[in-house]
């Protein structure tokens, strides 16, 4: 068989069906498969047709059999026929078979083994059709032969239409039928040849026919391959244009939701903007964004409101304009180059108003910056903390200073110390520390108010700082201590010259709104690096200096010497050892008898504290004394005083003595600190004593210096029955108002005039004066350190009611003093 024409596309297709029309060469070429696996789909569409068509054709094909076998066996009534129909229904149902295989297992089958399931039963059956009429002629009737040759003939022509689809089967088929029917009607009498040459033309007749049928069937099927591949174009169009459609619906779904979204994120971004403008409207921080040349784009109203410029006044200017002249071109350096390197800048800066006040800001500058990292802008966030500026300063300097009087503190000194030490080493000079201490001011504090007292310090500080230098650094240590720091010392002569300048300048009295007040003052002195290398040693030995100048009679200075860090060894270890006495009950008291200067009976003791330090013998009072007052354990060693003595006083009189008054001494801290009228009514409760059976003796120094204080104590006294005696009285500075003021029944005349009475006139000219005194204040009057028996007389002559010395008794223990006086 030939090939079958090339399926074409659907352009192509009337080129294709022309020339299956223009000839049966180009119908013959078709053949139904040639290649065992070709995708021809005409091949495959004529293979379909062959047997659809044979569908129809195969049962009119064994009925036709039927007829002829059924015919000719009635009349001859051999076995050909039977055996001829066998093999002819056989074929047939070959046929059939092949027919309801393919229709079952079409799309599991090559177009190979399609043609070949159709074209081999077809081919026996052409062979089947070829043997009858040489098996039957021979015996056959002219009329039969004749009946025989047409239905044979039809059978040709029906298979001409009906096999169109196949080619050369088909024409096999037919000459199988015509040429061995005509043949063998040859020898038939009268009509043998004309029927052999109509047989013959029969069969081409049948041949050109089934070519016909075929070309019209080829094309048609190409139509209809080209309509279907048409169509399934068109279907695969459709598809595609729904594809594409549902394709474009998507995007468009797509297309509307991504618009949606930009539509929502642009609405957030302007309400997200809108948000961000008005926080940087509102904002109480300074904004001021620049381009990156300094050039001032864009400004908020807390820029104008800080710095005052509108904001037309310095959009379109350079930054520079608010620059102040208070950091130098490296700062700004350090700056930039920090920006540049990090992209932020923060700090604190001075920049400079429009009004050109300088403010301090706390400033952040950010780099902006586009895609390409090239800065486009620069945003500066600032506020204004002059305020806390300011505050701080103001904090700082009050943490340093003395409220009072302005001088700096104890802090700044601690810290000037360090400075100057540091200097002083570093350019080998020496430095000076003088610590100065008001003499007696606690007296001025307390006669005159503490309004005074300050108003003083604060004339005080103006006064020493006009005598100092720049360089020198005066400090409030705290009450009336004042320490000066003198740096770039020479030599310490340096420092005497200020101190006695500074000595000098007390001379004057200090004019207050109110008061006049003469103030001397005391200091010690201690020299940097001879006295001390730190600020703690220094300090320390510049206070002992003060204590030693205050010892030796204030109004004084004295510089650091060695040996006052020995006494003040020793003053430590008497203080060490002094509390250890209380607890070990090596404090006693001794009682001196006072006598009648007129019968030298006994009218009362003074009680005197004594400290036995047993190996180390009796510590003076007046060593220990002053220790106890200055560590302040007076208070507690004045209780005990006041206790032992109404113990003592009790015991005397539930014994039944007699006695009158014993005395005790109160120094001026018992005074101002403690509750000595509440401590005296309540020991007297105690010991069941009456406050009439004690005398109080406190030193005119400590009186004078604070009669506004000591007044109501001692009027307390006196008003529970104690009798109040002036001590050491002509020592200090009585004045004669006060003394006629003050609560006091008895002044005691100090020893030092009585010893001198004797030998100088004036002496016992004042003694005189003091008795007379006494008696005109209606005052008792006591003679103390009466020594010798003229001292005695001659007191008793001048009128002094009462005596008390050597003469008499010594200060003796209670046990001794009973001894005595009741032999
Ligand atoms: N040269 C000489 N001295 C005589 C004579 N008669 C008495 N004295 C001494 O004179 C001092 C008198 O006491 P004061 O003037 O109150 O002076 C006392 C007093 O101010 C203080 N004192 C003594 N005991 C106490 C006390 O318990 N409390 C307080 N706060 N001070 C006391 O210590 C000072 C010294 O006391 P004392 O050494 O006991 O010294 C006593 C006494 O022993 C004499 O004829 N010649």
């Amino acid at each position: 068989m030939d090939e079958s024409p090339p399926i074409r596309g659907t352009a192509d297709a009337d080129a294709s069906a022309s020339a299956a029309r223009g000839g049966l060469d180009s119908v013959m070429s078709s053949r139904v498969d040639a290649r065992p696996d070709a995708n021809d789909p005409l091949r495959s569409a004529l293979i379909e047709e062959a047997f659809r068509q044979g569908r129809a054709g195969i049962p009119m094909m064994a009925i036709a059999m039927l007829g002829m076998a059924g015919i000719h066996w009635l009349m001859t009534d051999t076995l050909i026929e039977p055996l001829w129909l066998l093999a002819g229904l056989s074929v047939v149902s070959l046929r059939m078979a092949m027919v309801v295989l393919h229709a079952l297992r079409r799309e599991r089958l090559s177009i190979r083994v399609r043609a070949r399931m159709f074209e081999w039963p077809l081919m026996l059956n052409s062979l089947v059709w070829a043997l009858l009429p040489v098996l039957v002629f021979p015996a056959a009737e002219p009329t039969e032969r004749l009946a025989l040759i047409t239905i044979i003939a039809g059978l040709a022509g029906g298979g001409a239409a009906l096999l169109a689809p196949v080619l050369w089967p088909s024409r096999i088929y037919i000459l199988s039928l015509m040429i061995p029917a005509s043949i063998m009607i040859l020898d038939t009498p009268g009509s043998g040849p004309v029927v052999f040459i109509l047989g013959l033309c029969f069969a081409l007749a049948a041949l050109f026919s089934h070519s016909q049928a075929r070309n019209a069937l080829v094309i048609s099927q190409q139509r209809l391959i080209e309509n279907q591949s048409l169509l399934g174009e068109m279907d695969e169009q459709r598809v595609l244009v729904e594809r594409l459609n549902q394709e474009l619906l998507s995007a468009q779904e797509r297309l509307l939701k991504h618009s949606l979204k930009l539509e929502t994120e642009a609405e957030e971004r302007s309400a997200r903007m809108r948000l961000a403008i008005s926080v940087i409207e509102n904002t109480a921080e300074g904004v001021m964004v620049m381009a990156p040349n300094g050039i001032v784009l864009e400004v908020n109203p807390a820029f104008t409101r800080i710095t005052g410029y509108a904001s037309e006044d310095i959009i379109g200017r350079s930054a520079s304009l608010l620059r102040s002249d208070r950091h130098d071109d490296d700062f700004f350096d350090l700056l930039w180059s920090r920006l540049r390197s990090t992209g932020r800048w923060d700090g604190e800066m001075w920049s400079r108003r429009s009004n050109g006040e300088a403010f301090l800001e706390r400033r952040t500058i950010d780099v902006v910056r586009d895609a390409e990292g090239i800065p486009t802008h620069y945003v500066s966030v600032f506020n204004d903390v002059t305020e806390d500026y300011h505050k701080d300063q103001k904090l700082l300097h009050q943490a340093l200073h003395d409220p009072l009087t302005g001088l700096g503190n104890r802090k700044l000194l601690l810290e000037r110390l360090e400075h100057g030490i540091a200097q002083a080493r570093r350019l080998f000079r020496k430095f000076g520390v003088l610590i100065l201490d008001l003499d007696q001011f606690k007296a001025v504090n307390d006669s005159l108010g503490h309004h005074v007292g300050d108003q003083l310090l604060c004339e005080v500080a103006a006064r020493l700082e006009g005598r100092l230098r720049a360089s020198d650094t005066l400090v409030r240590l705290g009450g009336d201590e004042f320490v000066i720091l003198m740096a770039g010392l020479d030599r310490p002569g340096d420092a005497a010259v200020l101190a006695h300048e500074l000595l000098d300048s007390f001379a004057q009295p200090f004019e207050l709104p109110s008061h006049r007040i003469h103030m001397r003052t005391s200091l010690g002195i201690a020299i940097y690096p001879d006295d001390g290398t730190n600020p703690d040693v220094l300090m320390k030995n510049a206070d002992m200096a003060l204590y030693a100048a205050k010892s030796a009679g204030r109004n004084a200075f004295h510089f650091f010497r060695p040996v006052f860090a020995e006494q003040a060894r020793r003053r430590l270890e008497l203080e060490l050892a002094l509390r250890e006495a209380v607890d070990r009950r090596e404090l006693s008291l001794h009682y001196q008898p006072k006598v009648a200067a007129s019968d030298h009976s006994v009218v009362g003791f003074e009680a005197l504290l004594r400290w036995n330090r047993g190996e180390e013998g009796f510590v003076p009072p007046d060593r220990f004394i002053p220790v106890a007052e200055d560590c302040g354990l007076i208070g507690q060693i004045g209780a005990w005083v006041l206790a032992e003595a109404c113990g003592q006083v009790a015991r005397w009189h539930r014994e039944g003595h007699g006695w009158q008054r014993v005395a005790i001494n109160v120094s001026a801290r018992q005074l101002a600190h403690d509750d000595l009228v509440g401590m005296i009514r309540e020991e007297c409760g105690r010991q069941e004593i009456s406050p009439r059976l004690l005398e109080v003796e406190v030193t005119e120094s400590c009186v004078m210096a604070n009669p506004e204080q000591t007044g109501p104590i001692l009027k307390g006294l006196r008003d529970m029955g104690v009798s109040v005696a002036i001590d050491d009285f002509g020592t200090g500075h009585s004045s004669l108002a006060y003394l006629r003021r003050l609560p006091v029944d008895v002044i005691k005349i100090d020893r030092s005039f009585i010893r001198e009475a004797g030998e100088d006139a004036s002496a016992e000219a004042i003694v005189k004066t003091i008795v007379d005194l006494s008696r005109t204040l209606d005052m008792g009057v006591v003679a103390e350190g009466v020594e010798t028996f003229e001292q005695a007389e001659m007191l008793a002559g001048i009128g002094c009611g009462i005596l008390q010395g050597y003469c008499f008794a010594r200060p003796m223990p209670a046990s001794e003093i009973e001894r005595r006086w009741d032999e």
